[in-house]
């Protein structure tokens, strides 16, 4: 495919010893060469592929001599994009970075968009459409586990399965044209019914293995959302700042004192949790206050886990004992705080409304409680598992979506078989379960939807 030349500031702004500005196209090195000076006049376009130069960025225009720097060569197609890539490797810090920018952008690159070169090397079918996706969450992750995850996907695990699946579906296609073609012998339209139950049923059960893992997937790569909920004053912000151990979040002896919603990520033994802190739940007269706690509602009803903090000090209150009730049905672990103080609290009756959730006791004054929590949260969501080593994880909400609708249709097919449906008519479920999985990798996509993908993006990326 033929592109014109793209550059960007591939590293953090402003932040870092070296920064790097990245071309890709077919004049990128000669763009490179305009502006590159080299010891005894060497030119890029006369080096060996896959080296690293010495030299200076020379403005064309005024000679001035803008930057020192280390110019990579690759010449395409073993590249990251498959097309020709310079990497100059200038000095960090804001100014001198964007002024070779501004020197390659006026020699004929073009701005690069924020993915654009993760989006070339699926173009140019390095990767697919997956394999791009797993380059940004890997990015994004915020564990090892999730990591692990996303370098899965990234060296085509998940694509491997995907093709594999779509490839059998093709095996049956055609056989289901081939006896379509040649109806004259009788007992063809049976035994393609006997074979599309047998395959079909494969495909629904590798499909459903692999939703299985979604929800452990999509935790792994969105962070469990955890909400901290509970009276005023019971312990919630202290219970997030034992959490992250650090002081995010005020702490004082005044009820009310969580306005707003606070979010932070953190590391639970290998579970990456986005833990909300909300203001304390009570009817309240407080204007401001009583913002939060509709909000505190809210990231309730939308969280994966949460975390009902009692005061273990006090009797169970009527607020305590509603919002008890509420969480019942959700994944909860009751947190009964403030064990240091004369325990008050009827801890049988609180087994007794939450009888599925589990229940830990802390004194998050004292800094005790808080491994028997992290133990919790860990075995409710790993139990068993070993580090998703061999397990082909889906995590990205997109792919969950059109695996569930595939095996939908292969569903439909099967239903087909059941009723003794023409093999014509059912060919279209099965035609469509392959345009689906299709979709995950990219086969099968539109132009709209690849431009919001790779948006999102960082630049330079
Ligand atoms: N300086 C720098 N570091 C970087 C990147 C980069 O673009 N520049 N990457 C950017 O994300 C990552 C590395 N990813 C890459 C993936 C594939 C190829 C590549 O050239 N693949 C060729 C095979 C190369 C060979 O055989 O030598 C290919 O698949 O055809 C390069 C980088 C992380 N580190
Ligand atoms: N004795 C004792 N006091 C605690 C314990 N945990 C928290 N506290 C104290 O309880 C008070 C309230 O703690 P916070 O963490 O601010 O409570 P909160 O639930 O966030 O309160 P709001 O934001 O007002 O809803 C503070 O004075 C804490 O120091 C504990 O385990 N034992
Ligand atoms: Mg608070």
């Amino acid at each position: 495919m033929e592109f014109d030349t793209i550059a960007a500031i591939s590293t953090p702004i402003g932040e870092g010893a070296i920064a790097i500005v990245r071309l890709s196209g077919d004049e990128a090195i000669n763009i490179a060469d305009n502006i590159y000076q080299g010891i005894g006049g060497k030119c890029l376009k006369d080096v060996a592929s896959h080296t690293i130069h010495y030299g200076k960025i020379v403005d064309p225009k005024t000679s001035e001599i803008v930057e020192e720097v280390m110019v990579t060569v690759m010449k395409g197609p073993k590249t990251f994009t498959r097309e020709d890539v310079i990497e100059i490797n200038c000095h960090g810090g804001l100014v001198s970075v964007n002024r070779v920018l501004q020197l390659v952008l006026r020699s004929g690159a073009r701005l690069a968009e924020p993915g654009e070169f993760t989006k070339r090397a699926f173009l140019n079918g390095r990767i697919d459409l997956s394999q791009a996706e797993a380059v940004m969450d890997l990015i994004r992750a915020k564990t090892d586990k999730a990591m692990n995850v996303a370098i899965g996907q990234m060296e085509g695990r998940l694509s491997k399965l995907v093709q594999k699946l779509r490839q059998e579906i093709l095996e049956v296609v055609a056989h289901v044209e081939v006896n379509i073609d040649y109806p004259e012998y009788d007992d063809v339209e049976e035994m393609t019914h006997r074979l599309l139950n047998e395959k079909a049923s494969y495909i629904r059960n590798e499909l459903q293995k692999l939703l299985e893992t979604a929800h452990q997937g999509k935790i792994l790569r969105e962070g469990l959302s955890t909400a901290i909920i509970g009276r005023p004053n019971v312990g919630k912000s202290s219970l997030l700042n034992s959490l992250v151990h650090e002081n995010k979040a005020i702490v004082t002896d005044i009820p009310g004192t969580t306005r707003d919603v606070i979010e932070e990520y953190v590391n639970v033994r290998g579970v990456p949790l986005r833990l909300i802190d909300t203001a304390g739940i009570r009817e309240t007269e407080d204007i401001v206050e009583r913002i939060g706690v509709e909000r505190s509602k809210k990231y309730l009803k939308e969280a994966d886990l949460i975390l009902l903090v009692l005061n273990a000090s006090e009797p169970l209150t009527p607020e305590d004992e509603a919002l008890l009730e509420t969480v019942a049905g959700f994944d909860v672990i009751v947190i009964a705080n403030k064990m240091d103080l004369p325990q008050k609290i009827d801890l049988e009756r609180v087994r007794q409304l939450v009888p599925k959730g589990k229940m830990i006791t802390t004194s998050l004054l004292k800094d005790e409680g808080i491994d028997e929590l992290e133990e919790a949260i860990a075995t409710m969501y790993f139990e068993g598992q070993v580090e998703g080593a061999d397990l082909t994880y889906v995590s990205n909400s997109r792919h969950i979506a059109l695996i569930s609708q595939a095996l939908q249709s292969i569903e439909d097919v099967l239903e087909g078989v059941e009723l003794g449906t023409p093999i014509d008519i059912i060919q279209i479920d099965l035609t469509r379960t392959w345009e689906l999985l299709g979709e995950i990798i990219g086969d099968t996509v539109q132009e709209s939807l690849l431009d919001q993908l790779f948006s999102q993006f960082c630049l330079g990326k």
